[in-house]
């Protein structure tokens, strides 16, 4: 799928991976514009995220890039049903449509374990739902696109970060089931997932100092690491392959430092 076009919506987009996707959007001719009618041959973002002096400080950067025009930053908490229906809603105002959503906001903390499933589990749900009402093809939407940012520990459990593997198996099994779901309802939606091993971001830096009742695990995770850890932009070219690749639905792509490899699953009928 070419991005010329194309509007996307990117959550977690301040910081880290989120950061990487947009820039690489960008760079791969997405232009995340505040124009107010879809400029036809250049494909628009909106950024969400909660850190807004983040936010403003990649605007700032990106627009010295790509021009002013091609940014547009969204304050917004993917835990919030208000905030992020106004950010969808000022999305399709500003661009007049959403083909590609990308769920990369989440957190890590096993002491807040309820505030990990809402950000993790619970708003890639409501986001995917609210991207449906644009997106579905069955009432007026154009299809499109959801990658969903989840982990390798949505692949095999991490012991020392039990909630955190929950919330991310859940995505996984989300996005295959939503992919399903599209192609037997005609959504002309894919749903992929992106399962990165650790990537150095303000998360993994963090995550020896969010592990809760399970801190006395922290040595075989960190003996784990030592397996490898990505860059940001590894994660966003793996993504970007989801995007464009219009063969890809109900995908989980893991990303490690031996390379990526296309899971697997027993079926089960
Ligand atoms: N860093 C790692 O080792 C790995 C991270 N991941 C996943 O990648 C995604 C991105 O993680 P990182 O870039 O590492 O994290 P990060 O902490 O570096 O960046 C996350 C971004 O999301 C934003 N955010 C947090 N809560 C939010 C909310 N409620 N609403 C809107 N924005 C919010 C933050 O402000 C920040 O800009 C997460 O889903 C994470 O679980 C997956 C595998 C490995
Ligand atoms: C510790 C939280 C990391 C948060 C960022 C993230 O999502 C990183 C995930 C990276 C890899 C996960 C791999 C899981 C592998 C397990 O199935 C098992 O093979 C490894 C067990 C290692 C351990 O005991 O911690």
């Amino acid at each position: 799928m070419a991005l010329s076009g194309q509007t996307a919506v990117v959550t977690g987009a301040a910081r880290g991976i989120g950061r990487a996707v947009t820039e690489l959007l960008l760079q791969h001719g997405a232009t995340v514009t505040v124009t107010l009618h879809n400029a036809g041959h250049v494909v628009e973002v909106a950024l969400l995220d909660v850190d807004e002096s983040a936010g403003l400080s990649l605007k700032a950067s990106l627009d010295q890039q790509h021009g002013a025009q091609r940014t547009l930053f969204l304050l917004c908490s993917v835990e919030s049903e208000e905030q992020t229906k106004a950010a969808f809603q000022k999305t399709v105002e500003t661009f007049g449509r959403v083909d590609i959503l990308c769920n990369n906001a989440g957190v890590l903390n096993e002491a807040a374990w309820e505030r990990s499933v809402s950000v993790n589990l619970v708003a890639v749900i409501r986001l995917t739902y609210m991207a449906l009402e644009h997106m579905n093809k069955g009432t007026g939407g154009r299809g499109g696109v959801i990658v969903n940012i989840a982990s390798m520990a949505g692949l095999g459990p991490l012991p020392s970060c039990p909630v955190y593997t929950a919330t991310k198996h859940a995505v996984v099994g989300f996005t295959r089931a939503m992919a399903a779901a599209s192609t037997a309802l005609g959504y002309g939606i894919r749903f992929n997932a992106v399962c990165p091993t650790f990537v150095q971001t303000d998360l993994f830096s963090n995550i020896y100092d969010r592990m809760g009742m399970f801190s006395q695990l922290a040595a075989q995770t960190r003996k784990f690491a030592t397996t490898g850890v990505l860059n940001v932009s590894e994660v966003a070219a793996g993504l970007l392959e989801l995007v464009t690749d219009e063969t890809k639905n109900g995908e989980a792509l893991m990303l490690t430092g031996g390379g990526k490899k296309y899971m697997t699953f027993p079926t089960l009928s």
